[in-house]
């Protein structure tokens, strides 16, 4: 089966109340990892790339990676650009067989916001390409700026029923009180499941997304601080609310944070245990198995995608 859309995958979880899972990938143990849960688990999948990750690895490395991908597992695969900033990056992944791309507008006023994205869907739309817009900004760092709580602002209903009606775009990523990175909340944790409530009452049937959806679980946190890191206080997304916000009209779910610090843990893990051993791929192969567990777990226990291809 080749690169898919989200279009069907979207439509499915939509009705069945849960999520895509839409999972960072930077390089080849990472992609192995999660192609290898996705398998075991008959599960429908993101591979999302950053412009980080394009730089990090160049672009064909990845494309050709997931090729691999998709020839060795056979499963229903979607290549996603995550966090286009322009329309020529969303573009480029177009023209370089992304089957889906996100155009992040939401740093930009309302109307170019949906200047920038309607341009990209045109182009996208005639190509065959599905297209995630955003409205309303998380908190935390994102496109490498520094948003502070109080600039975040979450998802106007009403706008975000203009916004998908003037655009045109196959998906929405909304600001429901979801941050990127590893410190999401400084108390307990909170989301605002009446906005989220509130948007799927104007745009009933329509799938969307929820950024910054790592749950920084508390095991993988210790590990890393047990062996040498340094991040105290790390908290996500408690999975019970991601579990809601599936059932909330949530059909894609981000999750990057939790496969970086799995893969720190196990390598900080391994290195302490093992000072006299320097074979990458004995590391780097632990790293994929704890990537792989995590990514079942997810798929399993919180999005409720498995069993669904
Ligand atoms: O939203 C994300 C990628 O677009 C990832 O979010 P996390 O930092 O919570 O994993
Ligand atoms: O949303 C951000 C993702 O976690 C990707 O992060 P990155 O830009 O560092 O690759
Ligand atoms: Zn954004
Ligand atoms: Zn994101």
């Amino acid at each position: 089966m080749p690169l898919v859309t989200s279009r069907e995958m979207f439509k499915k979880a939509y009705e069945g109340g849960y999520a895509i899972g839409a999972f960072n990938v930077n390089n080849m143990e990472i992609i192995q990892g999660i192609v290898e849960a996705a398998r075991e688990e008959k599960a429908p999948l993101i591979l999302q790339v950053s412009a980080g990750a394009r730089k990090y690895a160049r672009p064909i490395y990845l494309k050709k990676l997931v090729e691999a991908a998709v020839e060795d597992t056979g499963i229903p695969i979607v290549l996603h650009l995550d966090h286009g900033e322009d329309f020529e990056i969303c573009k480029a992944c177009i023209d370089d067989g992304f089957t889906s791309v996100m155009i992040d507008g939401s740093r930009l006023p309302f109307e170019e916001n949906i200047a920038l994205t309607r341009r990209v869907v045109e182009y996208a739309h005639e190509r065959g390409v599905v297209v995630e817009g955003e409205l309303g900004r998380l908190a935390g760092v994102e496109d490498n700026v520094k948003v502070s709580d109080r600039e975040a602002t979450f998802t106007d209903p009403d706008q975000a029923l203009e916004f998908v009606e003037r655009t045109g775009v196959d998906s929405l990523a909304v600001a429901i009180g979801t941050s990127h990175g590893a410190y999401k909340f400084k108390g307990e944790a909170y989301l605002d499941f009446e906005r989220l409530k509130k948007i799927t009452e104007k745009l009933p049937g329509f799938p969307l997304v929820l950024h910054g959806a790592s749950s920084v679980l508390p095991e993988y946190v210790e590990i890393c601080n047990r062996y040498g890191g340094n991040i105290p206080g790390a908290q996500g997304v408690p999975e019970d609310m991601l579990r809601k916000a599936a059932s909330m009209g949530v059909c894609k779910i981000n999750i990057d944070t939790d496969l970086r610090l799995a893969m720190t843990a196990t390598i900080r893990r391994y290195f302490s245990e093992n000072p006299s051993e320097f074979d990458p791929r004995k590391y780097l192969g632990e790293a994929r198995e704890a990537i792989k567990k995590i990514v079942r777990h997810k798929m399993r226990n919180v999005l409720g995608c498995s069993g669904k291809i």
